[in-house]
């Protein structure tokens, strides 16, 4: 069986300046040396918005500290007349490790579909970068008892077009997104359910082996008091954290998952 390293992503959002997003940086990254974090066995990742990118690139590169980054939407293209879009280029040039899709923010307030969706992770594999594509579904799909096979054909559609390497090379994340910065965690077993039933697929579509090697991630209202539940599910191999992300204290302490009571 492949052996996942777990990923906490923190998606920083609109939030932040580059100034508070370095100070952020700067904080998380003394706390987790402080704890003695390994960051071989659990990975961390920060997206912040794209004007701090650089300033933030630039701090853990001089600094050394053990923090990825990425950005949190990339365009399809790779370049040209496309006014206020960051192409998967730019954010390779900057060092970045990853480029988040198909949020549910993007696709309900920008009109992403799995079409556009599926270009974008094209397009962050093209460039290098490891798409962490997103899925999940709405209140009234949950409360109809629909809401696997709604993130299922979102999967089917988002890692369209991508090699089974490309999809091995993938991450996804699972986010209700009734769960989203609502304080309304899905309980860690519903989440299991889901992200099995996301490995189970991308089994049948690309094998055993690029199914077993997929991180999956869960996103929703994640928090240090609620993560070591989540993370003790084995389909679920990391998170990918908002409002939580913004505090240091708070995303250290999720990344710390292994110190916390399950219970
Ligand atoms: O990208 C992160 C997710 O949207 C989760 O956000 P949240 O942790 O604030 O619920």
């Amino acid at each position: 069986m492949a052996t996942r390293t777990p990923l906490m992503a923190g998606n920083w959002k609109m939030n932040l300046d580059h100034l508070e997003a370095t100070h952020l940086v700067q904080k998380l990254a003394w706390l987790l040396r402080d704890a003695g974090h390994d960051h071989t066995a659990v990975e961390v990742a920060v997206l912040p918005a794209a004007t701090s990118l650089r300033s933030v690139q630039t701090l853990v590169e001089a600094d050394d500290l053990p923090v990825r980054t990425g950005g949190q939407d990339l365009s399809a293209h790779d370049s040209g007349a496309y006014t206020g879009e960051v192409s998967g280029a730019m954010l390779a040039r900057l060092g970045c490790t990853y480029a988040c899709v198909g949020h549910s923010e993007r696709r309900e307030h920008h009109g992403e579909d799995d079409a556009t969706v599926a270009a974008k992770a094209q397009a962050a594999h093209r460039h290098g970068l490891v798409p962490i594509v997103c899925v999940g579904e709405p209140l009234e799909v949950r409360e109809a008892g629909d809401h696997v096979s709604y993130t299922l054909a979102q999967l089917d559609g988002s890692l369209a077009g991508l090699s089974a390497d490309q999809v091995a090379a993938t991450v996804v994340a699972y986010e209700p997104v009734w769960a989203i910065g609502t304080g309304r965690t899905c309980d860690a077993d519903d989440a299991q359910e889901v992200c099995a039933a996301i490995r189970a697929r991308l089994a049948a579509t690309h094998g055993d082996d690029v199914a077993g090697r997929v991180r999956v991630l869960y996103g929703g209202s994640v928090k240090p008091s609620n993560v070591a539940g989540i993370m003790a599910q084995a389909d679920i191999d990391g998170a990918l954290v908002g409002g939580a992300s913004l505090k240091a204290e708070d995303f250290a302490g999720i990344v710390r998952f292994r110190e916390h009571p399950t219970a």
